[in-house]
């Protein structure tokens, strides 16, 4: 019987700390050519030792490493569908709702969007509108790997949620939940209604909490400090599992994500204010060669349009379709 955890087939590194300062909040300086390299090569060390320590079954099972360079790798972004605080039109921050019928549609439909890009591993925030999102998406994905929540929360819950078989474990999707990709706090205005909160304090007042940079709602927090903590996460978990060439999914929040966004796509803090995710709609990104690339929101999984991003992903669906009667019968 294999004794290996679930958790342990998950590579798991983390980035250098030095600081640089972006538009007045700080994100780790992971990019540094030297230290990005020594990383790199602990990270294919420690990538090669978790494939071999997998069984493959070749019959039934796609190979997907062997279509991969460990320097690229796809990163999908999807915010969650419409929750039942959406609906109402509330401040909903870290309070945690779940999604509507709406939602469960808009994640239904997203993941019908990215049912043909494989995915390694899941980041959520640790609110069950973002896990009900990526969980939802998933059951849509061709490959039918099972999604698995991680429970690190305690020694006992690690110990307890172990898989004892290789082969299950190399049909799941780990799913790592970080309270550090939460919807930013929104303080006081948490359970207010959007339009009677503009009433009762002025439009203008209402927009620069909910759209500014810097000026926090009243005990919240402002996007800079959404940010400081989402892109220092992302930087140190979720950074090293793309240079690692795993492709990577987060279900978030809209502010969380804008706060991601931003730093990918080096927007400053006058573009980022005007940059709105809608619920439910994946964005896709290609990481290759240290650098993010936008490709934007994948179509529907009868269109060509996605595979042509990467050679690898081409290669990738040749390979589903020509295996797909034994896989997804
Ligand atoms: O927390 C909320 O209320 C929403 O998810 C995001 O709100 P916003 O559009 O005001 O940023």
């Amino acid at each position: 019987m294999a004794t290996a955890t679930f958790h342990q087939s998950i590579v798991s590194l983390a980035s250098p700390s030095s600081t640089i300062s972006q538009c007045g909040f700080k994100i780790d300086s992971s990019l540094s050519f030297t230290s990005k390299k020594i990383n790199f090569c602990k990270i294919k060390a420690m990538a090669s030792v978790s494939y071999n320590n997998t069984l493959l079954s070749p019959s039934k099972t796609i190979p997907e490493n062997s279509l991969k360079k460990p320097n690229e790798a796809a990163l999908i972004l999807i915010r969650h569908g419409e929750s039942l605080w959406n609906e109402k039109n509330l401040f909903t921050g870290c309070v945690d709702v779940p999604l509507t019928e709406k939602g469960v549609e808009e994640a239904i439909e997203a993941g019908k969007r990215i049912s043909n890009i494989p995915v390694d591993v899941i980041f959520t925030s640790s609110l069950i509108r973002a896990q009900m999102t990526a969980m939802l998406a998933m059951i849509q994905h061709r490959r039918k790997k099972v999604p698995i929540i991680l429970h690190d929360e305690s020694e006992q819950a690690k110990t307890w949620s172990q898989v004892f078989s290789d082969e299950t474990k190399n049909q799941s999707i780990p799913v790592i939940p970080a309270w550090q990709l939460n919807e930013r706090m929104y303080g006081e205005l948490q359970g207010l209604n959007k339009q009677e909160t503009a009433e009762r304090y002025g439009k203008q007042q209402v927009h620069e909490w909910r759209r500014s940079y810097d000026i926090p709602p009243p005990k919240g927090e402002s996007l800079e400090m959404c940010a400081e903590r989402a892109v220092a996460y992302f930087q140190d978990n979720i950074e090293p599992k793309l240079a690692a060439g795993k492709n990577v999914m987060i279900a978030a929040h809209g502010n969380s994500l804008r706060s991601i966004i931003m730093y990918l796509d080096k927007l400053t803090c006058q573009e980022v204010i005007s940059l709105e995710l809608s619920t439910g709609i994946p964005l896709l990104y290609i990481f290759k060669e240290g650098k993010f690339m936008k490709r934007g929101s994948p179509v529907g999984p009868t269109e060509a349009g996605v595979y042509a991003y990467t050679k690898r992903l081409a290669q990738y669906r040749q390979k589903l379709e020509e295996d797909s009667e034994v896989i997804c019968p």
